[in-house]
């Protein structure tokens, strides 16, 4: 197995050469069927509104198995360093199963990793179903009600965009459900605004932070734990109302004022970590293990469809290799994650950190700069509420802007109304089609303010219903994606260096900015 530079491929040449197809035309109702790939979870990738016809797949099967994705994806699987620069495994599909091809087992710190995993699903499946059936109370005896996730960046998006969008889901089931809201920001508004109104002896609190040492999260353990204490209830215990997620080697481990502690390690990454008990613990309270379950074998399905050497199959392969081909020879800077679909209203927050913290990066996994593009910047919003929004310059705007749509046929709280002859859900559904072909086809006019040039791209991500099967695999989809996208322009997706200068500033000003002389007015500015 070798690894190059993108621009060190000759296949990548090839894709160079090609100029995109033009979907004015190439849109026809044949291609809806033809270029539709099962991504599992029952969910569908449809690629019929991307400029690509069969010369372009063919160009991208060659740069996939130039650049070795599938032999890459599979030592990855089988514990094989690839976080180069903090020289780590890369271990977050192990927490939904053993996918076939990869090692039996993975060895990491004296322990098999597999194990491991499975030993911590298994602590939270008997937690949370003690909560649940009332077995562990609060500590002046009242049974929980709410539980508060306390973390930022992985260990706050992925869980937060995950309970929402099984919310609904789970009253349309009628499964009964403990009511979750999250705390991220050191903004003590933020704080202040989920602790209004709790009932804090029906209140668990679940301390997430990999490292222990995140300034946010602590704060704000800290702000909670002295607003239990204001409330000056009998008995009221705050170690008796939090729990910890962290991994055995941070300073939260051998933390006493718990009441449970939940482990995962340096091998998951915290953008990658909604698998782990970073979204299990929360997941498992919110809606019972059951549909945790559920979830991780949507995502363990996305898995092993992403082995599949044929890319015409593999749809996070070929999304993948879409992308590159539109950021890197069609030149695409911004990319737009449009999901119809409310329940996913926070999920394109989740994927801005998966995709631009794993992407964004200009040296390769070697540490020298590589001369092309990398990740892309990524954001989206809900439709219809984007169409009354940014559509304008998505539909007219001087840049093309490559749309990746998500919808279901179903809603999933299953109430609706018929007005006009037609159910919320069919109009929503009737405008995602009719954005698709809108972006796709244009439309001409006499007055130029109203003609629509058309040719603007899109995929679609199709599902029958929002359920925990069809979450899981959206979401290993989008890793997935992520992590081809990776191995395609040869940087290491699983670092977040980037993050760590403005924190060691905000240290210097807290520390009254250590002779920094600009660092000093510029907070002077702000006191
Ligand atoms: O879980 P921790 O260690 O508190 O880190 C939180 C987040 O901070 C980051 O390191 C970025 O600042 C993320 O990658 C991570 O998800």
């Amino acid at each position: 197995m070798t690894y190059k530079n993108l621009d060190q491929s000759t296949a990548f040449a090839a894709v160079s050469a090609l100029a995109p197809a033009d979907i004015r035309t190439t849109l026809d109702p044949e291609r809806f069927a033809s270029c539709s790939i099962p991504a599992g979870g029952g969910l569908t990738y449809s690629y019929a509104a991307m400029p690509v016809v069969k010369s372009h797949i063919d160009a991208l099967q060659s740069l996939s198995d130039d650049q070795e994705v599938i032999a890459k994806y599979t030592a990855l699987l089988s514990g094989e360093i690839m976080n180069t620069g903090e020289k780590r495994l890369v271990l977050h599909h192990l927490l939904r199963g053993r996918v076939p091809g990869a090692s039996e087992t993975v060895m990491a710190d004296g322990e098999e990793k597999g194990a491991f995993y499975a030993a911590e699903l298994e602590k939270t499946r008997a937690f949370a179903a003690q909560v649940r059936d009332g077995r562990i109370t609060g500590s002046t005896g009242k049974t929980f009600r709410t539980v508060v996730q306390i973390g930022i960046g992985g260990s706050d998006l992925g869980p937060r965009a995950l309970y929402l969008a099984l919310k609904d889901w789970a009253l349309g089931e009628g499964i009964q459900r403990l009511e979750a809201r999250f705390i991220s920001n050191v903004d003590p508004d933020d704080a202040a605004d989920v602790l209004d109104g709790l009932d804090m002896e029906r209140t668990l609190f679940i301390l997430v932070s990999k490292s222990g040492t995140t300034q946010e999260t602590l704060t704000n353990r800290d702000l909670v734990i002295q607003a239990m204490h204001k409330k000056k209830i009998t008995g009221l215990n705050p170690a008796k109302h939090m729990v910890a997620v962290t991994s055995k080697t941070s300073p939260l481990a051998t933390s006493k004022n718990v009441l449970a502690s939940f482990f995962f390690d340096d091998y998951i990454g915290g953008r990658y970590s909604s698998s782990s008990a970073v979204g299990g613990v929360v997941l498992s309270l919110a809606f019972g293990h059951e549909t945790f379950a559920r979830f991780l074998e949507g995502a363990h399905q996305a898995d092993a469809k992403a082995l599949e050497k044929d890319v015409t199959k593999n749809a996070a392969l070929l999304d993948a290799l879409i992308g590159v081909y539109l950021r890197n020879v069609l030149n695409c800077p911004v990319t737009a994650v449009l999901p119809y679909s409310q329940a996913l209203s926070r999920f394109p927050a989740h994927l801005q950190q998966l995709d631009m913290e794993s992407n964004g990066k200009s040296v390769n996994r070697d540490g020298v700069p590589v001369s092309y593009k990398t990740g892309p910047v990524v954001f989206g919003e809900p439709g219809t509420n984007g169409q009354h929004s940014f559509y304008q310059l998505l539909h007219q705007g001087t840049d093309i802007i490559p749309l990746q749509f998500i919808g279901f046929s179903r809603s999933q709280a299953g109430q609706d109304i018929v007005t006009d002859g037609s159910t919320s859900q069919q109009k929503l559904n009737a405008n995602l089609s009719a954005q698709i072909v809108a972006f796709a086809r244009g439309k001409d006019d006499g007055n130029p303010n109203k003609r629509f040039a058309g040719g603007r791209w899109s995929s679609l991500l199709h599902g029958e219903r929002l359920t925990p099967e069809s979450l899981g695999a959206l979401l290993a989809h989008y890793e997935n994606k992520v992590m081809f996208q990776g191995f395609l322009w040869n940087i290491n997706s699983f670092d977040q260096e980037g993050v760590q200068l403005g924190k060691v500033l905000a240290g210097k000003v807290l520390a009254g900015s250590q002779g920094d002389p600009v660092l000093a007015a510029c907070a002077k500015m702000l006191s």
